[in-house]
């Protein structure tokens, strides 16, 4: 690909080969940090064969995602997305036109939507209800508990339960132990590095005498084999006996009926797995891990802990012995903490990866088709232009704000925005709330013993999907 002439946006000097690749040792967010400190908010790079364009301010994210929404599509093609998307039969990697319309229009009819979410809500007081029992046990031997690990299997219940209809307490093929593993097998897959992702021809030939291309086989046959799995329970002879289908059960239904229809596209394995590896995947580790980052930042600020715990018991008395959704609706400050961890620890940083489909201009500079475009939340939303001690852990600055995190206010979009906004947005706040109300309500919180707020490790590790690198491990309290 050549890029054509005209005013491109700046960019650090490239290397021949390999680019700009030589630039990014480390996270790939705080690189990119470094780099539009020298070159600014709208900076051209190459890394290998593949022109991108990295946007850092909130003027440039706005002008991308809404004016030029349309002419913007999601798909960086790498090893571990083209297999993780099943070849891009799946919503977040495909490429835009009617299969992703489809594909993304079921999934929200069927699990994402309003009315489904509230019928939901059932599962999900019911699933924090275990966490809470468990972690009552633990409370009463004062040992630490795996914090991290604990909200993993909380998520994925919550998921796997309503997207799957399955049950991982007591599934044969799942052990509830074990899927945070699991999802930590998808955050290798996805960190793998692979030279064919940036040297066509020539890299895969690398990848293969290096052993690359055999670990990401490996770990993708663990993650395919719990996929297909799932679709095997759904597809058993006789049918499934399920009081409310969910999505899974709705597209075998769909495939079973299609065939007639020779304009539509047809529903294939592929599409199946691509699904379920986008909801496990997506909405099982963001939410568990912006859960971790509340609890981190909470026991790291004791007066937001004070204040927030005193508004929970205050508002909701000291006597329930099981929380439900309803209770959120009346709590403020608690919101703001939810808010606030969203802007500090956005779960993927530099959202989707899209590439542009025509020439489009940006903040004046003359962007080339097929040129792979990132977004810097991360940087935005802790751009000292905008916020005030940014790298502070304040709820208090949203007292007298009206930024949301929706995809509506630019300086703020931890769920991204414009066409390719995060569908399970409403799902993975739900998540994250309940789960930390019953955290923050039950239970008051300290560090194992011998340690101090200080010896708390906040190193991140990821690359599209950034988690707090080291284990969290508190001790819980009992507080009614
Ligand atoms: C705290 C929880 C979550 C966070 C922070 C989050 C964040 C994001 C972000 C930033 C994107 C990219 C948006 C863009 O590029 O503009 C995204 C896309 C996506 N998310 Fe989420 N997400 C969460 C929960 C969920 C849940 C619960 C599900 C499903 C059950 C889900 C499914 C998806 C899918 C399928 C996409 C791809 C959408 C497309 O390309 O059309 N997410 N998410």
């Amino acid at each position: 690909k050549k890029l054509k002439s005209g005013k491109l946006p700046p960019g650090p000097q490239k290397l021949p080969i390999i680019g700009n690749l030589h630039n990014l040792n480390g996270l790939a967010h705080t690189c990119f940090q470094n780099l539009s400190q020298k070159f600014g908010p709208v900076m051209l790079l190459c890394l290998g064969y593949v022109p991108t364009v990295v946007i850092s301010s909130r003027e440039g994210a706005e002008e991308a995602l809404k004016t030029h929404d349309l002419e913007c599509c999601s798909r960086p093609e790498t090893v571990a997305t083209r297999m993780l998307s099943y070849n891009f039969k799946d919503i977040g990697f495909a490429p835009y036109g009617e299969e992703w319309k489809s594909l993304r229009k079921l999934v929200v009819m069927e699990l994402l939507n309003a009315k489904k979410l509230k019928s939901f809500k059932y599962i999900r007081e019911e699933e924090n209800d275990i966490l809470v029992k468990k972690l009552r046990e633990c409370a009463l031997t004062g040992s630490p508990v795996n914090l991290t690990k604990a909200l993993f299997t909380l998520v994925a219940s919550v998921v796997c339960k309503l997207a799957f209809g399955i049950d991982i307490h007591k599934c044969e093929f799942i052990d509830e132990d074990n899927v945070a593993d699991l999802v930590h097998k998808f955050e290798l897959l996805i960190d793998g590095f692979a030279f064919s992702d940036f040297f066509p021809g020539v890299g895969w030939f690398i990848d293969q005498i290096s052993g690359q291309n055999k670990t990401l086989n490996n770990v993708f046959s663990e993650l395919d084999t719990f996929f297909q799995k799932v679709l095997d329970e759904h597809l058993k002879p006789g049918g499934r006996v399920s009081e409310s289908p969910d999505v899974v059960d709705v597209m075998v239904d769909l495939m079973e009926k299609q065939g007639k229809d020779g304009d539509s596209f047809k529903l294939t394995t592929d599409h199946f797995k691509g699904i379920i590896s986008d909801i496990f995947l997506a909405g099982v580790n963001t939410s568990a891990i912006t859960l971790a980052w509340a609890m981190t930042e909470v026991i790291r600020n004791p007066r937001v802990m004070k204040k927030v715990q005193d508004e929970i018991r205050t508002t909701l008395g000291v006597k329930k012995e099981k929380l439900t959704e309803d209770d959120l609706s009346q709590l403020h400050y608690f919101k703001l903490v939810v808010k606030e961890t969203f802007r500090l620890h956005p779960a993927a940083p530099l959202l989707l990866p899209r590439e542009t489909m025509s020439d489009i201009k940006i903040q004046g500079y003359d962007i080339p088709a097929k040129t792979q475009m990132i977004i810097n939340v991360y940087l935005i939303a802790r751009d000292p232009k905008i916020w005030t001690n940014p790298d502070e852990f304040n709820p208090d600055r949203f007292l007298e704000s009206s930024i949301d995190y929706k995809g509506l206010n630019y300086e703020l979009l931890p769920f991204g925005s414009g066409r390719r906004i995060c569908p399970g947005m409403m799902m993975g706040i739900a998540n994250v709330e309940m789960g930390l109300l019953n955290l923050l309500y039950f239970f008051d919180w300290g560090l194992p013993e011998g340690k101090t707020v200080n010896d708390m490790d906040l190193e991140e590790t990821g690359s599209i999907i950034v988690s707090k690198k080291a284990t969290l491990e508190l001790v819980p309290f009992i507080n009614n």
